[in-house]
């Protein structure tokens, strides 16, 4: 997936010290650069203010969010990046006590709490793949259709071109295509996650929102996930939360760093990482807190 790297190491703000932490040395690759042509602002995100009951857990969030690019959220924990992610395809409504009580979601100029959205609709134009794979226990093929099958499609002909479009996007296809009728649940975990990323892309989503895909992965799994999202965002707008500033530099191309559920600095991955204007984002990606 990534040819050439440049190494560095975040400028010093103080000296490192037996009391400082190691600094991380982050991996940008070259292709992450300032210069990707333009996109279009597929979601944007103005003043948003979230709330889990009385608690406020996001505040006063203004965001676009680039079409077929992989954005990044990255923070501390709790900072509100799964939060945010889940604000996105109202997964958050299906949480009691839950509200926005400032600000708009706007997914291609429509707002995601407009009256007459239904969410269920929304969610199969954002999908969403979840930190551990969660196939249901049922076969591959019938992973993948489910979805299909709900709205309605039965046409076999029309179900396996789904199956084997979605497998062969999740990079999955070569490894299941003899035990299609197998169980999910008897596939590596490395291999069940790229099932649930074949069945979110069955419906043919618009947005992949990924919360941690690849935390309860191994290392190997790992790079074919990053792999695979290289290949997704040709088609998809994909937005990663993750954990690992390693990761973010890989996969995304634009990253937005969040502490105590604020936005504290969004650019292109390669600025944040190696150059980030804000002193709480440049402690962060240099491992001094968080
Ligand atoms: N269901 C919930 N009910 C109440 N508070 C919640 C709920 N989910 C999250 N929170 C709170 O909202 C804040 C943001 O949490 P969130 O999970 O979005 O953070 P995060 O940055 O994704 O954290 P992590 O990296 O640990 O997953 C935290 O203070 C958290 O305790």
């Amino acid at each position: 997936m990534v040819n050439a790297t440049s190494n560095f190491s975040t400028p010093s703000m103080e000296p490192t010290s037996a009391a400082t932490p190691a600094r991380r040395t982050i991996n940008v690759p070259s292709e992450r650069s300032a210069n990707l042509p333009p996109a279009n602002t597929l979601i944007d995100i103005e003043q948003l203010d979230f709330y889990y009951g009385a608690k406020q857990a996001l505040f006063d969030i203004n965001l676009k969010l680039d079409e077929k690019r992989v954005t990044a959220f990255i923070g501390p924990s709790g900072c509100g990046k799964s939060t945010l992610l889940r604000c996105i395809n109202r997964m958050n409504d299906l949480i009691d006590g839950t509200a926005v009580k400032r600000g708009s979601i706007k997914i291609r100029d429509i707002n995601i709490h407009r009256s007459d959205i239904d969410p269920i609709e929304l969610r199969k134009r954002v999908g969403m793949v979840f930190q551990k794979s969660n196939p249901f226990p049922k076969s591959i093929y019938e992973n993948i259709t489910y979805g299909l099958r709900i709205q309605g499609i039965s046409n076999k002909a029309k179900l396996d071109e789904v199956v084997e479009k979605s497998l062969r996007g999740a990079a999955l296809w070569d490894e299941v295509k003899d035990r299609l009728h197998e169980s999910g649940l008897g596939l590596s975990g490395g291999q069940q996650q790229r099932l649930c990323i074949a069945r979110a892309i069955a419906v043919d989503p618009e947005v992949l929102l990924m919360d941690e895909p690849c935390s309860a992965l191994d290392p190997i799994a790992t790079a074919k996930v990053e792999e695979l999202i290289h290949e997704l965002k040709k088609q998809f707008t994909i937005i990663i939360v993750t954990h690992s500033m390693q990761q973010a530099a890989r996969c995304s191309d634009k990253t937005a760093f969040f502490y105590m559920g604020k936005l504290i600095e969004y650019a292109d991955t390669r600025t944040i990482f190696m150059n980030p204007a804000n002193a709480q984002t440049e402690a962060y990606v240099s491992g001094r807190f968080g």
